[in-house]
């Protein structure tokens, strides 16, 4: 366990990590900072939502000179969101710095960009493609730039940017520092640190999951058909503070999230056909509360940290086990406890068990949640609604037309008449979802060693097992609890 103070960082870093309310490093950062300021090439992988980005960003920082009009790093990142998310929390850690970063990233009006650099940030953070139209336009200066950061290098792989990033990687200086971060790391990553790092040391924290503890992870197994039902019970009966839920395609995203709608969920969707305007704007609503529901693809997701994230849903099944990995890591972040459920058909259950074999965490199997269930929890919704509302004080001319009406009526059916005004009207108004075909298996997952029937037989840990106390204890024990953020003050 390391304080911040204890890193040898500079007083105006460790001011801005307190103001953050960050008070221990997550071992990522503890691991990483010490290397990272000393100048070496570092692949860094840590499980979701710990902490990644201040891990780079702090030594990062520690070596930009302040006030300085060069260029002196960039940080590329898979989606225009991630790119506006890393700069602001590099600009929140350079708050007492007269360092700046600027993000640069595809959709956005290319000439405000120029005016940006014309500002002169020392620090970019851009999507690959973009970022390639200004080196090409030869609105950014390459010849300051001494270090270079990929985040989520795998997904920029996966995008189709390889191309993209080894041109960058090649145009700027060879006397570089050069971090690539990520969760998840597939051997592809190898080819590029080989050609593009030197003698990089490779620091993953060692864990047994590739997910956090902090997350408790469901699957259903149910028929495509039976997939919105269950969505819109579940959601009914968990109550989630805000919710991400992952479909396939893009198709999907839209169609989920006009169903949801069309049952009385304040709901958005957002993907990569959006126009950008439209995706920065679904995001800002969705951060401040202003709706509970997010519908995403996976690339729309990718590295997004929302705090407030409480449930998860994978109403399709993810294409790989690396996307699983990601998609659920947006709840359960910096040690809070979130819930993940996941849909799947009986055709596709060779990927749940691949997934599995890939995170080493066996899903508890929940059954089908029931109308009845569903009804009950939006009673119960109503009436603590209701009560919370009769324990404020109500004024004297309210309580009088109370009583009126006590005197007529009989009790009970006024309060049920007040439960069912404040019930979440359901409705059966006709959606339209068009069916997934099942993901086909690409390769047979290993499974060896472990089987599905009964809990004891299989080598993963699950979740329930790993605290002695069962679930209701389990926040006690949570070790992620270590580098939680101390509470708000003001
Ligand atoms: N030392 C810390 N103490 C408390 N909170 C922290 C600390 N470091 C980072 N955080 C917060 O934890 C959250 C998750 O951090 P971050 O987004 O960097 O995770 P990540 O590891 O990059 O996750 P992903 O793999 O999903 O991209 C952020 O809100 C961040 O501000
Ligand atoms: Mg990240």
């Amino acid at each position: 366990m390391t304080l911040f103070n204890e890193l040898g960082l500079h007083d105006k870093i460790i001011k801005a990590v307190d103001d953050m309310g960050f008070v221990k490093a997550s071992p990522i950062q503890e691991q990483v900072i010490p290397f990272a300021m000393e100048g070496m090439d570092i692949i860094g992988q840590a499980q979701t939502g710990t902490g990644k980005t201040a891990a780079f960003g702090i030594p990062l920082l520690s070596k930009i000179e302040e006030g300085s009009t060069e260029l002196q790093s960039i940080v590329l990142a898979p989606t225009r969101e991630l790119a506006i998310q890393v700069s602001e929390e590099i600009n929140r850690l350079a708050k007492y710095k007269n360092i700046n970063a600027l993000p640069v990233y595809g959709g956005e009006d290319i000439m405000k960009q120029i005016r940006g650099l014309k500002k002169r940030p020392q620090i970019v953070v851009a999507t690959p493609g973009r970022f390639m139209d200004h080196m090409r336009r030869k609105t950014i200066k390459l010849d300051s730039i001494h270090t270079v950061i990929l985040d989520e290098a795998d997904e920029m792989l996966s995008m189709g940017f390889i191309e993209d990033i080894e041109t960058i990687l090649e145009e700027v200086p060879n006397e570089r520092q050069t971090l690539l971060f990520s969760a998840t790391m597939p051997p592809r990553i190898k080819n590029i640190s080989q050609k593009f790092m030197q003698d990089p040391k490779h620091i993953a924290v060692k864990n047994k999951t590739m997910t956090v503890d902090t997350i408790d992870q469901k699957y259903i197994e149910l028929k495509e058909k039976d997939k919105f039902d269950a969505l819109c019970r579940l959601i009914d009966i968990n109550g989630p503070e805000l919710s991400i839920i992952f479909g396939r395609t893009k198709r999907r995203v839209d169609e989920l999230s006009e169903a949801l709608s069309i049952r009385g969920y304040e709901v958005e969707g957002i993907h990569g056909d959006l126009k950008q305007e439209r995706r920065e704007k679904v995001l800002r609503k969705f951060k401040r509360g202003g709706i509970k529901i997010l519908v995403a693809t996976d690339v729309a997701a990718r590295g997004l940290d929302i705090s407030g994230v409480t449930h998860v849903f994978n109403f399709d099944l993810p294409q790989d086990p690396e996307s699983y990995v990601h998609r659920i890591g947006r709840t359960g972040r910096a040690g809070k406890n979130g819930i993940s459920y996941t849909f799947v058909t009986p055709r596709e259950k060779e990927h749940l068990y691949a997934i599995e074999a890939t995170t080493k965490r066996a899903m508890d199997k929940v059954p089908m949640p029931t109308e009845e269930q569903a009804k009950n929890a939006r009673y119960k919704q109503a009436a603590e609604k209701l009560i919370s509302i009769s324990e404020k004080t109500q004024t004297e001319d309210i309580k009088e037309a109370a009583k009126l009406i006590l005197e007529q009526y009989d009790a009970l059916d006024i309060v049920s008449a007040a439960l069912k005004m404040m019930t979440k009207e359901t409705s059966n108004a006709p959606v339209k979802l068009t069916e997934e075909a099942p993901l086909r298996v690409k390769k047979k997952p290993q499974r060896s060693g472990y089987s599905r029937n009964g809990e004891r037989s299989r080598n993963f840990p699950s979740k329930n097992r790993n605290y002695s106390g069962g679930k209701g204890e389990r926040t006690g024990h949570n070790k992620n609890k270590q580098y939680n953020k101390k509470k708000a003050t003001s």
